[in-house]
């Protein structure tokens, strides 16, 4: 049996819009086992969720291999699904490393890194799914650059997933077409001032500009109307570094080690429609294991 795990994203993290993402201690596992006629996925999606070659998982799969062998193999996921926490990022990573491991393509992860922001449109999720940890990467529809981003070690992510779904196509239909050249040199200012108080550890700045994303949220505001609420919410309690994870409608605030709990205790308090989790850093990435 072959096990591939890969780890849930969160994209943007704030001004980092399309190119800052973190992974998260929430896993898709694909397991694999003998061979068979037709390709035959088990997983507990529902029914609207093909079990056949017509699985997202599979159809990535034979995107890279057309002529891959059918497989029986089952999906497992604690990702939810359309929630900006990157379940779309980690079932086509899946499904290429399926395809690369059983159709032996010995394709590197800087090509599985480009075919998969390819079909995912942007690296944000993708990256840090792959190699773990915080990651920022720019595709210029050739190559994905890409380096580490450093977050510090003793943080939390405080994570709301409302109840619904927020497909990432529809949520980035709110986006506005332009913006001026005034605005867009404000907006990269911002992410760049991030990564560079990020790579120094200097969380005190950082999490005030994690706030201050000029790119996505104003325009998403009225798909996550759970961002504004659960700022404002952290704010009396002194805790600035509330986003909208990725498209949304998560929100995840990230939090000191030692403010952690009064948050949650906080928000738990509220009863909002959703559910509240404490996720970590995965530092991992995508992992493939084989068992005989
Ligand atoms: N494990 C999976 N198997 C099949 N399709 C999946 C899986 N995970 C995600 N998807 C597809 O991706 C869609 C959600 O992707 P998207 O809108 O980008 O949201 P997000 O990636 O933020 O969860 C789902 O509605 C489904 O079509
Ligand atoms: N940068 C993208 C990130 C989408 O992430 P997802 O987890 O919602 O798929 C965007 O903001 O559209």
């Amino acid at each position: 049996m072959i096990k591939i795990t890969v780890p849930a994203t969160s994209a943007n993290i704030g001004p980092g819009f399309d190119s800052l993402g973190v992974a998260l201690n929430l896993y898709l596992t694909l397991e694999i086992f003998e061979e068979t006629v037709q390709w035959h996925v088990i997983h507990d999606y529902g029914t609207d969720m093909p079990d056949d070659e017509n699985n997202f998982i599979v159809k990535t799969a034979l995107s890279l291999a057309p002529n891959l062998t059918p497989h029986r193999i089952i999906v497992k996921s604690d990702i939810p699904l359309a929630r900006g926490l990157g379940s779309s990022s980690s079932a086509l990573l899946a499904g290429l490393a399926m395809a690369n491991t059983l159709g032996k393509l010995n394709l590197t992860n800087e090509r599985l890194l480009e075919k998969a922001t390819v079909l995912e449109g942007h690296p944000d999720n993708v990256a840090p799914a792959l190699f773990g940890g915080g990651v920022a990467a720019f595709y210029n529809g050739i190559q994905v650059f890409h380096a580490p981003l450093k977050l510090p070690q003793d943080i939390n992510f405080v994570t709301f997933i409302p109840k619904y779904e927020l497909l990432t196509a529809e949520a980035r239909q709110a986006l506005p077409a332009h913006m001026s050249f005034k605005d867009s040199v404000a907006a990269s200012a911002i992410s760049n001032t991030l990564t560079a108080a990020l790579s120094v550890g200097d969380f005190n700045t950082a999490r005030k500009l994690i706030e201050m994303d000029q790119f996505h949220e104003q325009a998403r505001s009225h798909l996550a109307p759970h961002l504004e609420i659960i700022r404002e919410v952290a704010h009396q309690l002194q805790i600035i570094g509330t986003y909208l994870s990725g498209a949304g409608p998560t929100i995840i605030t990230l939090v000191p080690k030692k403010d952690t709990q009064k948050l949650l205790e906080t928000l738990s308090k509220m009863n909002l429609p959703g559910k509240l989790l404490l996720l970590k850093s995965d530092f991992n990435g995508l992992q493939i294991t084989k068992n005989d």
